[in-house]
Order: structure tokens, then C-alpha cells, then sequence
């Protein structure tokens, strides 16, 4: 396979702010802390000056209120160890710091009275960058929102007239990292020294960027490669005083026969934990009469022992109300439960997030021209096997695993592909990830059921089907290890369902637990990190 065609076990080549959140907080629950991160940013952030103001010189670093500026006050503290005469300009007052990061990076420097001086911008209009060497953009990064109010904007005209060498940490102060839009006043960077990989709007602007250089912060590739408490921290919405009846997700879980009564209602239930506002479960009568328990699910009941074609009209009105659907958990294998599958994939509209899991997949194998861009699959490694043809490489040959799942995810309209196993590898075609959160007596019945609810409901929250299928596998396995830490092997899907909300509720908090400590026997992979120097040159 061709290097290019292969996807890089993270979150691609550029990452977004909301990433750059996720990858912090993930870093943490690895044991690297936000403090870490900064002193590490600041210190590249000081190198990279080295190599290109000699020692001695002047430099002036302005500092913004939040982990940007924090970054500027370790380079800071770096820069006057290596003999350069520094002067620091606050934007903010020293309690308006408030990131216990920055605090403490402020607090290392204030004491610093021999070979730093610390000044406070009272009036912005007055700040004068004459006779330095350089001067530090250490203003706003990837938090910026809107045009940059004052002091920053009028600080940001003062770096743009220094006559000095200008280095930008992270971003430009005012280019949006995002989307490139710089909405007021923006640093002319002469060089723009991003932290741990480059942010898309950067390419957007290589005139206010100028050279760009990615530099390390010590985040473990680890971070990114395995879905976190970051995840669920950052990527999953949460309901307002504002929101609606309804706005919130509305899922619909189709599933179940005479034969397997609980898989369906396994996945209501656990739809239901992930914070929706409606669940409907379709399935045949016996199915309805045994989720009659649980008032909270909305029956729609298929009338006789498993899904037929003629059942197929009335689902598609009800998936009308819904936003997303899981189908498959608990269908049994009948020809006309297998063709109504088909029927239905067929006829949904192309805009309906799918989750299809379990005997559905079986439906799918022969007709896999029905896979699309917005369907998340949810095999195991048989399933997977018979699907398309051919068994992925084992868990151990992790990279090859990988490998294995995101090809068929490129052949299928770059559909989500959660490939369940002791780590389970999810992958888009573009982008690949593993979920490590987990315990071995999650091999017990219906956790898989669990699994494709919260993946449906993700899904029904708007969440875009490669992370909905990411934090699914995340929140399903540390919801499964917490059970087993209080049930041990007696544990059953339903303990797990029943600690979703832990994990949901606080997921940082929970990170300080051995959630993700287990070390497993893989293959080492090649992750490839950013080079220094530039990008650009590279084409990206
Ligand atoms: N993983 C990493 O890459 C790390 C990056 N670090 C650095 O942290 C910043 C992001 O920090 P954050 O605190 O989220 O945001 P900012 O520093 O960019 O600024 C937020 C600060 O600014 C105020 N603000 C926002 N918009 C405006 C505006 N239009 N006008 C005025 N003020 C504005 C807002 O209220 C906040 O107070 C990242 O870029 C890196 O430099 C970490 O150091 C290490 C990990
Ligand atoms: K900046």
C-alpha cells in the first residue's frame, strides 16, 4: 500500500481547537500534564528563537491571558537562561491569569528579578517595541473567538509595527486557527512556531504565518492515537436552559426476534444513558411486551416474530422523527428479517446517520453497495470476515489491523468502521483510531448492544460518525471497566448500562482512574510525527 493512501493512527495531518482540547486532556489522563505541555511548549518555543536571534540580544515577550500567553512566560523564563535580555509585557492583569498552568508559569517568573523584567500594559496605545531584537507574539492561540477586543488588538498593531524579528507562538494573535479568517487586527508573523501539529488555518494565510515550524510539546502520540476523557469531554454536546424537547437526539433502535428478546432493549437503554430525549425501539410484539418495563422507551411494535418486508413502510415514517438509527441487535437471520434489512437501508434517506451492528451486517454482506459515508459499522472480526471477504490481521499486528480496516473503509464511501476486539480500531479511511478502555469479562452478552446504542445516540447528538463511533467504543468500555471493578466476572451488560452516566457525568475526574493504564502486547507502530521546519514544503 501506498504511505500516502495509509492512515496515520491519530487525528490527521492539522488539528482543529477543539483537538488541541482534547489532546490536553487526553495527555493528562496519560500522566503528562497540562503543566508539562506548556513548559514543553515554551521551551521549543525559546529554541526556536535560539536559532535565530543571537544570545544577548533584546526580546520582548507579549503575553495574553490564557495558555497562549502561558506559553510565552515559559519561553520566557527559558530565553533568560540562555543569556537573552527579556522583558515582559502583560496584557492582562496578574489575576486575570486564571489557568492554574499560566498561574504557575507567572509565578516562576515573578520571582525571576535579576534577569526579567515584567511590565503591565496599562494603556495598550503607549506599548513601545523600539530597540528590541525580537519580540514574542505570545497574545491569543487557538482560544481566540471573534475579532481581538482591547488591549489585544492595539498590542497586536504595536507587534506589527516592531522593527524586529516577529515569532508567533502557536498561531498568529487574531488569525482564526480553524478556518484561516483573521475578523480585526492580526500579527505579521516573520515565523510561526505551532505546537504539536499545524492547525488547518494556517495554511490558509502563509503571509501572516511566515515560516512554520512545528514543534514538540511531549504530548505522547498516545493521546491522540486512543480515543480519551478528552473525547467525551470536549466532542459531545450537552444540553442547555435553551434546548427543546427534542433537540437533544432522537434515536431509533430497530432489533430483536423470538429468539433474542434483550439485545434491542440492552441498546434503548443505553441510547437512553447517553443523554436523549427520545428513544424508539421497533420490534416485534414479544420483544415490546418485555421492554413494557421500561416506560421511558417509545414501543413501535412490529406485529408477528421478526422483521419482514411488510414492516418497512411503517419504520420509515417513524425514522422521519428520528435522528439517527441502530439497526440489527437481536434480528435473527431469516430471509425476510435479512431482506427487509436491506430494504430499509435502501430506502432511508441518504441524509440518516446508521448504525448497523449484528445480524444486520449479515444483511449488508451481500449487498454492500448500500454502505455510505454516514454509516457506522460495528463488527467483530467474524463479522467483519464475512462482510467483506476477508479477515483483518490479528489485534497484535496492530498496524496491519488498522490497515486492513480502513482499505475497506475507503472501498465503502469512507464509512465509519468500528472493528470490535480486546482493543478495538475505528477508522474512517482517513483517519484511525483505538479504544483501549475496556475488561475481559466484556465478552459477556449484550455489551456489543450497548455499544451500537450509544453509538446511535451520538449520532441523534450530531456528533460526526468517525468520533460518535470513537466515543462510543470509549464510554461503552470504561462504563464495562468500572462494572468490572465492582462485579468482577459476574458482571453483565446491564451493570455496564448502568454506569454509563459515571462516565458521561465527569469524564476528566474519572481519567485519574487506570482506565487507560493497561499496557497491551501490540506490534509497535511507526508514528510518524510532524517534521520540523516547514510543512508547506511537504504539500500538506
Ligand atoms: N495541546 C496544545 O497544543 C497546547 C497548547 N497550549 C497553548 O494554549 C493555547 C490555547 O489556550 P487557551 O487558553 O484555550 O486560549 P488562548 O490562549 O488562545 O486565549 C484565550 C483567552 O483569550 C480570550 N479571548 C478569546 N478571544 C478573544 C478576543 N477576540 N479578544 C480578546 N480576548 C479574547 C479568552 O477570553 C481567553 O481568556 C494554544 O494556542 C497554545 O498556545 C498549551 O500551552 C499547551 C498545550
Ligand atoms: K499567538
Amino acid at each position: 500500500m501506498e504511505d500516502a493512501e495509509k492512515p496515520q493512527l491519530g487525528l490527521g495531518d492539522t488539528i482543529s481547537s477543539l483537538d488541541v482540547a482534547v489532546i490536553d486532556a487526553n495527555s493528562e489522563a496519560l500522566g503528562v500534564s497540562r503543566l508539562q505541555l506548556m513548559e514543553n511548549a515554551g521551551r521549543s518555543v525559546a529554541e526556536e528563537l535560539a536559532r535565530r536571534v543571537p544570545n544577548g540580544s533584546r526580546v520582548a515577550v507579549l503575553v495574553g491571558p490564557g495558555g497562549n500567553g502561558g506559553d510565552g512566560l515559559a519561553a520566557a523564563r527559558h530565553l533568560a537562561y540562555m543569556g537573552y535580555r527579556v522583558d515582559v509585557i502583560l496584557l492582562a492583569k496578574p489575576e486575570d491569569i486564571r489557568s492554574p498552568e499560566a498561574r504557575s508559569m507567572y509565578e516562576a517568573l515573578e520571582v525571576m528579578d535579576i534577569t526579567v523584567d515584567i511590565t503591565i500594559a496599562r494603556d495598550p496605545r503607549r506599548i513601545s517595541l523600539e530597540g528590541y531584537d525580537a519580540v514574542v507574539d505570545a497574545l491569543l492561540g487557538t482560544g481566540l473567538r471573534g475579532p481581538p477586543r482591547s488591549p489585544y488588538a492595539e498590542a497586536i498593531e504595536a507587534v506589527n509595527r516592531a522593527n524586529a524579528l516577529k515569532l508567533s507562538v502557536d498561531v498568529p494573535s487574531g488569525l482564526d486557527s480553524d478556518t484561516g479568517e483573521a475578523p480585526g487586527p492580526v500579527v505579521r508573523a516573520d515565523v510561526t512556531v505551532t505546537l504539536h501539529k499545524p492547525k488547518p488555518g494556517l495554511f490558509r494565510r502563509p503571509d501572516l504565518v511566515g515560516e512554520l515550524v512545528v514543534a514538540s510539546i511531549g504530548a505522547p502520540p498516545e493521546a491522540e492515537i486512543y480515543v480519551g476523557p478528552g473525547d467525551v469531554a470536549y466532542r459531545v454536546p450537552r444540553r442547555s436552559w435553551r434546548t427543546h424537547k427534542g433537540q437533544a437526539g432522537r434515536v431509533l433502535i430497530i432489533g430483536g426476534s423470538q429468539g433474542f428478546v434483550g439485545a434491542p432493549v440492552i441498546s434503548a437503554l443505553a441510547a437512553q444513558r447517553a443523554g436523549l430525549d427520545l428513544v424508539y425501539l421497533a420490534a416485534p410484539t414479544r420483544v415490546v411486551e418485555a421492554a413494557a418495563r421500561y416506560p421511558t422507551i417509545i414501543p413501535v411494535e412490529l406485529e408477528g416474530p421478526y422483521l419482514s418486508p411488510e414492516h418497512v413502510d411503517r419504520l420509515l415514517a417513524v425514522a422521519q422523527r428520528a435522528d439517527a438509527v441502530a439497526i440489527g441487535m437481536g434480528l435473527g437471520l431469516e430471509e425476510a428479517t435479512q431482506e427487509a434489512v436491506r430494504e430499509l437501508l435502501a430506502r432511508l434517506p441518504p441524509g440518516k446517520p446508521v448504525v448497523v451492528d449484528a445480524d444486520a451486517l449479515k444483511a449488508l454482506s451481500t449487498s454492500r453497495e448500500l454502505i455510505r459515508g454516514n454509516m457506522v459499522l460495528t463488527p467483530h472480526e467474524a463479522e467483519f470476515a464475512r462482510l467483506f471477504g476477508a479477515k483483518p490481521a490479528p489485534v497484535e499486528k496492530i498496524e496491519a489491523r488498522v490497515a486492513d480496516a480502513a482499505q475497506q473503509a475507503r472501498l465503502h464511501g469512507n464509512a465509519t468502521i468500528l472493528l470490535k476486539g480486546p482493543v478495538d480500531v475505528i477508522t474512517d479511511g482517513r483517519r484511525a483510531r483505538l479504544n483501549k478502555a475496556g475488561a475481559p469479562a466484556m465478552s459477556t452478552g449484550g455489551t456489543g448492544d450497548a455499544l451500537a446504542g450509544l453509538a446511535a445516540a451520538l449520532l441523534a447528538k450530531g456528533v460526526e460518525p468517525f468520533h460518535a463511533a470513537c466515543i462510543a467504543a470509549y464510554v461503552n468500555g470504561a462504563a464495562g471497566a468500572l462494572a468490572y471493578r465492582e462485579y468482577g466476572e459476574s458482571m453483565t451488560a446491564l451493570d455496564l448500562v448502568d454506569r454509563i452516566h459515571l462516565v458521561l457525568k465527569d469524564p476528566l475526574g474519572l481519567a485519574g482512574s487506570s482506565i487507560l493504564y493497561r499496557r497491551l502486547p501490540l506490534e509497535k507502530t511507526r508514528y510518524q510525527p510532524p517534521t520540523r521546519g516547514r510543512p508547506r514544503d511537504r504539500g500538506l
